[in-house]
């Protein structure tokens, strides 16, 4: 079948390069031209595990390509797949204007029937506004061409996309027309073969389902970091109480992880966006403010447990910081707790030695050349000189350091986890202090 997708950046190109790798034909449209350079050079612009040798293998079995060309992208798709951005806009609800810049772009062209597939994350009755700014654009070009406009929306994490893509726990598809479901369906036939994971619904509970679940899962971790910073007044183990309440199948061990907070383009936005849809409605969504009040102090935790450790006296310190990205797998830094911390640090006067196996650059990126950041080549070249170690993001390689070298390289020997990677008692026991989250660990002591 023939499918274009709008956006080519997480969620565009794992969804062009997965329809391809089953053999439909796809083009990715995108309106900046570096990415598109960068990807008809055989390059890929983000760091996605196996999204490399998806793109590389059906681009040479040419099902997929990539280009700038509106007319091009909306002459080719039956499938017109939205996945821009929406942003947050000021006031927190989701910032339509890229949704709406496709939605303008296809009506100015298109001639025969299409269906608009929109796999951004919107509020309900986005839809409705995208029918409605086509319909507007095609009245005014006199021209009257049948088009439908579905709710299709994604769920795949990154780092993991490419596994959540081929093998999705459920496919959302939002439709008032039942032609369309049938397309959708037959599109989806290769993501669908053990079981049927289509769940076909109205689109505007389509649309609401897409919030629910990163408002539940944001829930569930806000939940728990709200429980392990009540352990840690209280002299008990979040990681005991954790696997306690996650063997109850009804509660279950996923997404209960405490740690310094959410990070991500989606979570903290989402949550943001449906307290606000809610606002806009006249309901006060208590719960959803919540969440993310406890997030966004979590995100200050790690400062926090330094500051009290250091007394207050950060100024000339430096730090060595283990992992940028927002989680593991992936070198996306948006709204990640890494940059939370980074800037106190900085605001207190301390320096930062970074390391993080991919998204160093995107840290380049985002902050330049400054004095207070060393980005550094390797775990350990972090340590040198730095009075303390600081980690962020769990990556494998972190799991299980040289604490001996740790200890070595810190004036301070200190560990500040945000995590939970390690186990106190053995981290003690090699005579390193360790500060984690919602460990029963406290402040007193302190620096020497
Ligand atoms: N990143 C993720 O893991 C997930 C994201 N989502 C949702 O999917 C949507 C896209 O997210 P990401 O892929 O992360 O965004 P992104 O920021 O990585 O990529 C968006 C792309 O759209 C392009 N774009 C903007 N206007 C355009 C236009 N008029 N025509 C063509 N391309 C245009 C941008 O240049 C950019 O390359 C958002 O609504 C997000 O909430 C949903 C599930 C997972
Ligand atoms: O809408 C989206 O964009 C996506 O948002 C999340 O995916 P993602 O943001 O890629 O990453 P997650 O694995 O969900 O992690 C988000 C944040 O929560 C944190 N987290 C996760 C799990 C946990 O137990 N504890 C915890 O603190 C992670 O460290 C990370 O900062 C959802 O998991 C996806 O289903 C959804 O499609």
């Amino acid at each position: 079948m023939k499918v274009t997708v709008f956006g080519s950046g997480y969620v565009g190109l794992v969804t062009g390069a997965c329809l391809a790798e089953v053999g439909n034909d796809v083009v990715c449209m995108d309106i900046d031209p570096g990415k598109i350079d960068l990807l008809n050079g055989g390059g890929v612009p983000i760091h996605e595990p196996g999204l490399d040798v998806l793109i590389k293998r059906n681009r040479a079995a040419g099902r997929l390509r990539f280009t700038t060309d509106l007319d091009l992208a909306v002459a080719h798709g039956l499938f017109q797949f939205v996945a821009v951005g929406t942003p947050p806009d000021e006031d927190g609800s989701a910032d339509l204007q890229y949704v709406l810049a496709v939605a303008r772009g296809i009506a100015e062209r298109i001639t025969d029937y299409r269906i608009v597939v929109n796999k951004s994350t919107v509020p309900v009755g986005t839809a409705d506004t995208v029918r409605g700014a086509i319909q507007a654009v095609l009245a005014g070009r006199q021209a009257a061409v049948e088009f439908d406009v579905v709710s299709n929306p994604e769920f795949l994490k990154e780092g993991a996309a490419i596994e959540d893509f081929m093998k999705p726990d459920r496919i959302v598809v939002g439709t008032d027309n039942p032609r369309t479901t049938e397309l959708l369906r037959a599109l989806y036939a290769p993501f669908n073969r053990n079981h049927d994971r289509l769940v076909c619904m109205d689109i505007r509970s389509a649309e609401l389902t897409k919030y629910a679940a990163n408002a539940m899962l944001a829930t569930k971790i806000s939940f728990m970091n709200e429980l392990a910073n009540l352990a840690e007044c209280l002299g008990a183990d979040i990681e005991k109480v954790r696997v306690g309440i996650g063997s109850d199948p009804r509660i279950g061990y996923h997404f209960i992880y405490p740690g310094c907070g959410y990070g991500g383009s989606c979570f903290p936005k989402d949550v943001k966006a449906l307290e606000r849809t809610a606002r806009d409605v006249g309901y006060a969504a208590q719960l959803l403010r919540a969440v993310e009040d406890v997030n966004e102090r979590q995100k200050l935790k790690l400062y926090e447990k330094v500051e009290g450790y250091f007394k207050g006296d950060l100024g000339g310190k430096t730090f060595a910081l283990w992992g940028l990205a927002f989680k593991p797998n992936t070198d996306d830094m948006r709204e990640a707790s890494s940059r939370v911390l980074m800037e106190a640090l900085w605001a207190a006067g301390a320096g930062v030695r970074a390391f993080d196996p991919v998204a160093m650059a995107e840290a380049g990126r985002l902050y330049g050349e400054r004095a207070d950041l060393v980005l550094c080549e390797s775990p350990e070249a972090a340590l040198r000189g730095a009075d303390a170690l600081i980690i962020v993001t769990e990556w494998n390689m972190f799991r299980s350091p040289d604490f001996d070298l740790i200890k070595a390289s810190l004036s301070h020997p200190v560990i500040f986890d945000g995590r939970n990677l390690y186990d106190p008692v053995r981290v003690k026991a090699l005579g390193l202090d360790y500060y984690a989250i919602g460990r029963g660990d406290s402040l007193q002591g302190g620096a020497a």
